[in-house]
């Protein structure tokens, strides 16, 4: 991962074209009135550092409070309400009880004013650029493979004999006792998709008659898309356990986009006290989490402030949306 770059210069705003939608942006998923609307704010700030051309959509739950709305707005995200997504009734355990919420994520296909969108989790951050990942040829899912070492994988197969797609050479998949072994399996903490009307009605039609499974929607996304998912480097979504499950795949150096999913490592829960949280690197990494979060300079409103002293008149088309401003590296 590149040194943070202090310098985060503003460049002369770019005239969007009058009337044309920004066909793309991010989004992420927000529920409850808890505290990951930290990791929303955390995320809106680190696009904002990694200089993203792209808005940041949150959709939300009927139950995430005004009070958080207003806080995600004035860090420049647009919110938008969503109705809950329910599997069909079922007796399955989720890996973690509140997955079931999780279904909800499903709405985002609806959103077509958008060609194409990035999903990320809201317990994701973003060290580096990832714009060119819009530029992917249309017709495929992208994400990044999962990994199935921890035991919130102990009810699977793959666990049990100690499989890993990540290291498939390391034990063997006994096809002969198994069968063929299974599909390359991606983390749905982060994917490119394109939102579509159709696609939306066939995911809500198909879930209805899908019984549930541990993992929820992502097992659900991971059936679903299995024909058309490209597998994209693990930089793009570093599941956290891939540090000491995986360590031969991982360069911490050339990591753009880290997930805090490892038990324990929410940044803004995280104690040190689980297993692996004591680990160097995840001190790290949840040292630079902060150092955007904290970072006040990386306030949307504060960047409109600074704006405020160019040109008042520059700065109200802006505000008015007719004007994008990209913020670039600074020269250096
Ligand atoms: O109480 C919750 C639980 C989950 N989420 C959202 O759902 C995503 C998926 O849940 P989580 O990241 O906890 O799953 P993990 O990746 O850790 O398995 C989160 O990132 C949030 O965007 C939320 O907003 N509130
Ligand atoms: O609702 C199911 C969730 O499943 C995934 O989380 C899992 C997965 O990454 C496992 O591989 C890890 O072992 C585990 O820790 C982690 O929680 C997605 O990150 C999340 O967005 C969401 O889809
Ligand atoms: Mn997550």
């Amino acid at each position: 991962m590149a040194p943070p770059n202090l310098e985060t210069a503003i460049t002369e705003p770019t005239m969007a074209p009058l009337g044309k939608h920004m066909s793309r942006a991010y989004v992420t998923f927000l529920a409850g009135n808890g505290d990951y609307v930290k990791g929303v704010i955390g995320l809106a700030k680190g696009l904002r550092k990694a200089r993203s051309a792209y808005p940041l959509m949150v959709a939300v739950l009927p139950d995430v409070p005004e009070e958080h709305r207003k806080m995600l707005v004035s860090q420049g995200c647009i919110v938008r309400e969503i109705e809950p997504v329910y599997p069909p009734e079922n007796q399955t355990q989720f890996a973690m009880a509140y997955y079931v919420i999780n279904y909800s994520k499903l709405r985002i296909w609806e959103f077509v004013e958008y060609t194409k969108m990035i999903y990320l989790d809201g317990d994701i951050q973003v060290y580096d650029n990832i714009d060119h990942l819009f530029d992917l040829p249309n017709g495929y899912f992208y994400a990044v493979m999962d990994c199935f070492c921890e035991k919130t994988w102990s009810h699977t197969p793959q666990y049990k004999i100690g499989y890993c797609q990540q290291s498939p050479n390391k034990v063997r998949w006994p096809e002969e006792e198994l069968g063929p072994k299974p599909a390359l399996y991606f983390n749905a903490g982060m994917f490119v998709y394109e939102p579509s009307i159709s696609t939306y009605h066939d995911l809500l039609k198909t879930l209805q008659i899908t019984p549930p499974t541990p993992f929820a929607e992502q097992d659900f996304l991971n059936m679903y898309f299995k024909d058309i998912y490209r597998p994209i480097p693990p930089i793009y979504n570093l599941v956290l356990a891939m540090l000491w499950r995986h360590p031969e795949n991982i360069n911490l150096e050339e990591v753009k986009v880290v997930h805090y999913c490892a038990n324990g490592s929410k940044p803004w829960r995280y104690t040190g006290k689980e297993e692996n949280m004591d680990r160097e690197d995840i001190k790290m990494l949840e040292k630079m989490w902060f150092d955007i979060y904290n970072d006040e300079s990386l306030d949307y409103k504060s960047e409109v402030e600074a704006r405020k002293t160019l040109q008042p008149f520059r700065v109200a088309l802006m505000e008015a949306g007719v004007l994008h401003y990209v913020t670039a590296p600074s020269a250096a």
